[in-house]
């Protein structure tokens, strides 16, 4: 009976730490808030550092009036174009100036940001990355993406543009981390990394509710593809999809499409802008998302067993 009584008990004890460290580990992440407000900028950032810098420091305060707490920027945001000599200048490494700047804006403002992809350096090469930071209202580096895919296009005479992303910027090698953040888990990309359904699958499949596409899409392509990939991408991992996108004529050489989105995860498009500069701000709801996955399970419907 002692005996008994003993095995019960070690059972109940070792059920109790089973639940108390589980306990321990759902309170050391971020539980996020079921509703938060974002920010979303789209830019015609130019070759200039300080042109585009004060003109963001006026956007961000803008969306934090608005009551935005994560605010997206896009690719390129710090400095578009210019020529080789000049993108050899304004390369820096993720600890340099550039991304304290933005890391004290970030403080000013309260908010966390999206640094939708500037130009990483990268010691002892020509090349560099495109690398996406997302900064915390403390003005901690809470992470950093480089691009997977590089964009390759020739276009020129089906009336777009020839880009060559490689001939100046080396890939990632690093599949995208989930990031806990008080707004959800977020996925973050870059621009062409839309158009490869199984990095987002990748980064829903470990949690992500959020997909962060910050574009400097082309205007051929964007206008063709650009809705028609995020509103899928939404649809089909049941997330929200955010993209600050570049905007207008860079240079004579360059343009991009705009179109700025956040789309839910139902497919709708919940912000939007044309093709001027400016910013939104709309509301993330997670409740919402957890109702579009409870209606219709598609994620749990994947048949792993065959594919
Ligand atoms: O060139 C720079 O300085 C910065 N990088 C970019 O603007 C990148 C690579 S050229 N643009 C894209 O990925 C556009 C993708 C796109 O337009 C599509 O997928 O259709």
């Amino acid at each position: 009976m002692a005996l008994t009584i003993y095995f019960f008990s070690s059972i109940n004890l070792q059920l109790l730490m089973k639940a108390s460290t589980q306990l321990h580990s759902l309170s050391s992440q971020i539980a996020p808030s079921r509703k938060s407000t974002i920010g979303v900028i789209q830019l015609c950032s130019i070759n200039d550092i300080e042109v585009n810098y004060s003109k963001i420091a006026s956007f961000v305060k803008d969306c934090a009036n608005k009551g935005a707490q994560l605010v997206c920027l896009p690719e390129n945001f710090a400095f578009m174009g210019g020529t080789p000599e000049e993108m050899e200048k304004i390369k820096e490494p993720v600890e340099g100036p550039l991304i304290k700047r933005y890391a004290h804006l970030a403080v000013e403002n309260g908010v966390w940001l999206s640094l939708g992809g500037y130009q990483e350096a990268i010691e002892g090469s020509t090349k560099r990355y495109n690398t996406h930071i997302i900064i915390n209202d403390k003005g901690e580096i809470v992470n950093k993406y480089k691009k997977l895919h590089l964009f390759e296009v020739q276009m020129a005479q089906a009336g777009g543009l020839n880009l060559s992303e490689s001939t100046f910027c080396e890939p990632g090698m690093e599949l995208p981390k989930v990031i806990q953040s008080p707004f959800g888990p977020l996925g973050p990309m870059i621009c062409y990394d839309l158009r490869f359904p199984e990095l987002a699958r990748s980064l829903v499949t470990r949690g992500a509710q959020l997909l962060f596409y910050p574009s400097a899409f082309t205007v051929k392509t964007g206008s063709a593809h650009w809705e028609l990939l995020l509103r899928t991408r939404a649809v089909e991992n049941q997330c929200y999809v955010i993209a600050s996108a570049q905007t207008g004529q860079h240079n004579e050489k360059r343009a991009s499409y705009g179109h700025s989105m956040v789309v839910d995860p139902w497919g709708d498009i919940i912000g939007q802008m044309s093709d001027k500069e400016g910013f939104f701000v709309c509301e993330i709801d997670l409740d919402y998302l957890d109702k579009v996955r409870g209606n219709m399970a598609c994620l749990t419907h994947m048949r792993k067993d065959i594919l």
